[in-house]
């Protein structure tokens, strides 16, 4: 089966094109695909299939390295829209719309040509998360852990994610907190977790400790989730734009009239190849 290598800002997939209605990899063959030694190497594997809604060009499936599923993935949502441009199934330049798991997103093109997604609105709500043991959307949750008290944000881009604010991303302890917090009861689903230190309001940096993949050079959802928590806590200021510095690149996330986050960042092709 033919696949395209990419990566945004250094989340890296494996993309496979099923518009032909073909069946999508098993849990088994994606954490198989996923291997960095017995297999291709990415992070998530992403599946092009034909379009859910009427205005939508294509739609797209996420698979986390461990073969789980998710609802939602910036950096492959930006990379979907760039493997759709040079199959000549979306415009080049004009706007298009892709439909994730959990919703169709608008995509646009900015001058430096990186492409700019509508990641939609910022669920607070507990329910939403989800987040169990809470009924009303805080700025910070009081969780338990390791016989400590720790203030952590939550919130859902169609997928869950956890907040701790850091004096420096360089010293937190990503993987030990991250992977803690993944297994906390209050998470039901895991959540994907995110490190910020708050630069200025309108740039932070931000290390994430993903949900089936571990810590990724750069996290989209977790760059949306990261800004809108930090917006709700007048800490950024979204609508102004807020520039996500992450190990692998940076991202851009702006809060519209709407209340949508939009995420501009770039879409890079590393090869093509054949999995037998
Ligand atoms: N690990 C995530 C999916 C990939 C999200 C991330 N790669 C992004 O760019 O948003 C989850 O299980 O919800």
């Amino acid at each position: 089966m033919r696949f395209s290598k990419m990566h945004g800002a250094g989340n890296d997939f494996v993309v496979l094109d099923l518009r032909d209605g073909r069946a999508p990899p098993t849990p088994a063959d994606c954490a198989r695909i996923a291997d960095r030694h017995f297999g291709i190497g990415c992070d998530q594997l992403l599946t092009i299939e034909p379009a859910r809604s009427a205005q939508a060009v294509a739609s797209y499936r996420i698979w986390n390295a461990d073969g789980s599923v998710a609802g939602q993935c910036g950096n492959g949502a930006r990379c979907v829209a760039a493997w759709l441009v040079r199959a000549g199934a979306a415009p080049a330049q004009g706007a298009f719309s892709i439909d994730s798991p959990t919703g169709a997103h608008a995509v646009q093109r900015n001058a430096d040509g990186d492409f700019v997604i509508d990641m939609g609105a910022p669920r607070f709500a507990p329910a939403e998360i989800p987040l169990l043991g809470f009924v009303q959307a805080q700025d910070a949750y009081p969780l338990e852990l390791d016989g400590r008290v720790l203030a952590i944000g939550a919130v859902s881009m169609g997928n869950p994610h956890a907040l701790l604010e850091v004096d420096a991303v360089e010293t937190a302890d990503v993987a030990g907190l991250g992977a803690a917090l993944q297994r906390h009861p209050a998470f039901p689903q895991s959540a994907n977790v995110g490190f910020a230190q708050v630069l200025a309001p309108d740039r932070i940096r931000l290390r994430v400790y993903e949900r089936g993949a571990g810590e990724t050079l750069a996290c989209g959802s977790g760059a949306c989730a990261a800004v809108a928590v930090l917006d709700r806590r007048g800490q950024v200021h979204a609508a102004d734009g807020v520039t996500v510095e992450l190990p692998g690149g940076v991202l851009r996330i702006q809060r519209r009239a709407d209340g949508h986050l939009w995420m501009a960042g770039p879409a890079a092709f590393v090869f093509e190849g054949e999995w037998s």
